[in-house]
């Protein structure tokens, strides 16, 4: 492992949400990993008046797990850590001036050692973001004479192209970009990076990995939670900016990418770049209804639990058409991939937690076996992101007796079977990386704007057109009745949580 240097990680919008429930969280159990550097600080920023001491409570209190750890450690040991964390108010404004933190920063630089070497992690409504990067700069909080300076900068990163691009400018106003890091906690997942290596460290695999052997990609990403306490934000976003454009196309990518030379950060993302301007971007409203569709759940009872609809939630527009559910086919324009259907959803309140991609191979040319129902029958790889993190591959076996009659059979790994299985939280892996200096796993500039290029037409369309229709479905279903219909419809959409009752290998040849 790369040593970690001394260092100060300066959060902006430490009151908030994200810093209690993951931020700190991570930041603990890199301590609790000996990961960080012996001379380590965090100093947390916003406008909320608050001591060091407040936010230390303020922080342990708001997080469920930091309150097992109290029990499960030992309240020395969380305290030892909590004493790494400082605040600071900003005062009224992001926009203020930023002497009192720069002081501060000083301070805390010279009391523990951290050798000028900050990280300033954006976690404030995404407004703020050229705000605050322009007043680091004004601080000389930028320069790189002494230790060097990264800024990282949560999603979302942008509302689409235009402002995307506005905010890469704007941040390459005061920073180079290879001291951005625009993060995208998908690619913090273990199995989001096992892609990359289930695909380019196994020969049986990439041989089989193109347009002459499968026959269409599904990735499904299924949450049972509403928008809980993000409606506001949500309303405005929907599921196709949330969860499509920044989690799902990260793993497009992963999946349609060419080999890289080598594992080095530049190398990986500029194949993936290449990948995503490869995908065949909708042009016209024809295509676009033809090849997308959207649906929003409403109330419904799950598991005798009544459930609000959408627009019944905290901060939705009791009218609001904003999606939940978005599902996507596209092709992919290049050598490997010409004329592979890739579909794609997501949604909230479904009926289980689930994302997966799902490769289906072709059925053999010639068919040998006549009986078998061959659409189901047809090879297929499942990389299980999350849960029970792992892959499946489906391949057809005699069932015994008489005849010759294929069933499915499962080959199937768990992370879980490991040894070592010892699976880092997303924002662990990727705070870590970013203390390295190890961009790998964050998004560069024109990946995400190649991602909206593609996601930007529909969202206009989807916006402007009035034949784009928000379909309802029950809170705790698949989607709207008519969701199969965008796939092949002798194939329909995976719905995993059902496949356990109908075709899990052998238990239905009884
Ligand atoms: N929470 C989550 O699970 C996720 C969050 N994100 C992103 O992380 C960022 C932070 O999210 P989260 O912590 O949930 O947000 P919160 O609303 O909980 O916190 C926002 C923080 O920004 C500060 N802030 C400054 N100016 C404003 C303003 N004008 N309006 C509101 N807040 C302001 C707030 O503190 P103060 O008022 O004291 O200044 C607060 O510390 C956002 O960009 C979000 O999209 C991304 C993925 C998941
Ligand atoms: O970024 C986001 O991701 C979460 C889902 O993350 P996961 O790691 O639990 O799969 C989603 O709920 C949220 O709406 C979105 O902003």
């Amino acid at each position: 492992m790369k040593k970690v240097a001394n260092q100060m990680l300066v959060i902006f919008g430490a009151s908030g949400d994200l810093t209690a429930r993951k931020l700190v969280p991570a930041l603990y159990n890199l301590y609790k990993g000996e990961h960080l550097p012996e001379n380590f600080v965090v100093l947390g920023t916003s406008r909320s008046d608050m001591t060091d001491e407040e936010f230390r409570k303020k922080v342990v209190a708001e997080s469920s797990f930091l309150q097992s750890q109290l029990k499960e450690q030992s309240e020395d040991f969380v305290k030892k850590f909590t004493e790494k964390l400082f605040y600071q108010d900003l005062g009224k404004r992001y926009t203020d001036s930023y002497d009192k933190l720069a002081n501060r920063i000083a301070y805390l630089n010279e009391e523990f050692g951290t050798e000028e070497n900050y990280i300033f992690y954006l976690s404030t409504p995404p407004s703020l973001y050229e705000t605050i990067a322009k007043n680091l700069c004004e601080e000389g909080l930028t320069k790189e004479d002494r230790g060097w300076k990264r800024i990282i900068v949560e999603k979302p990163f942008g509302y689409d192209l235009a402002s995307a691009k506005a905010l890469n400018e704007g941040l390459h106003h005061y920073f180079e970009e290879s001291q951005v890091y625009r993060i995208d906690h998908y690619l913090g997942k273990e199995t989001v990076q096992n892609l990359l290596v289930t695909r380019f460290s196994n020969s049986i695999f990439e041989p089989l990995w193109n347009r002459n052997y499968i026959h269409h990609v599904e990735i499904t990403n299924a949450e049972t939670v509403g928008v809980e306490k993000r409606g506001g934000y949500y309303d405005k976003s929907g599921a196709l900016r949330d969860m499509f454009q920044s989690h799902l196309l990260q793993i497009v990518s992963l999946l349609v990418m060419e080999p890289p030379i080598n594992s080095n950060a530049e190398e990986i993302r500029d194949e993936k770049v290449k990948a995503l301007k490869s995908l065949r971007i909708m042009k016209d409203e024809d295509d676009i209804l033809e090849n997308t569709l959207r649906g929003q759940y409403v109330e419904s009872t799950v598991s005798g639990k009544k459930v609000k609809g959408y627009r019944q939630e905290d901060g939705v527009d009791p009218d609001s058409t904003t999606e939940t559910y978005a599902a996507v086919r596209f092709f992919v324009d290049n050598w490997r991939w010409k004329g592979v259907p890739f579909y794609v959803r997501t949604a909230k309140r479904m009926p289980t937690k689930v994302t997966e991609a799902v490769i289906h191979f072709k059925t053999p040319h010639h068919q040998v076996f006549s009986s078998q129902d061959v659409y189901r029958q047809d090879n297929k790889l499942i990389i299980r992101i999350q849960p029970d993190e792992g892959i499946l591959i489906k391949f057809g076996v005699k069932v015994p007796g008489l005849g010759f009659h294929v069933e499915q059979a499962n080959m199937d790994f768990y992370y879980s079977d490991l040894d070592s299985a010892q699976v880092m939280d997303a924002y662990e892996r990727l705070l870590l990386d970013a203390m390295q200096g190890d961009s790998t796993l964050y998004a560069r500039a024109d990946e995400v704007e190649a991602a909206w290029e593609f996601v930007d037409p529909i969202l206009k369309c989807w916006k402007e057109s009035d034949k784009v229709t928000t379909y309802g479905y029950a809170a705790g279903t698949w989607g709207p009745k008519n969701s199969d219909e965008l796939i092949e419809e002798k194939f329909g959409w995976r719905n995993p949580g059902d496949l356990l009752t109908d075709e899990s290998g052998f238990c239905i040849l009884s």
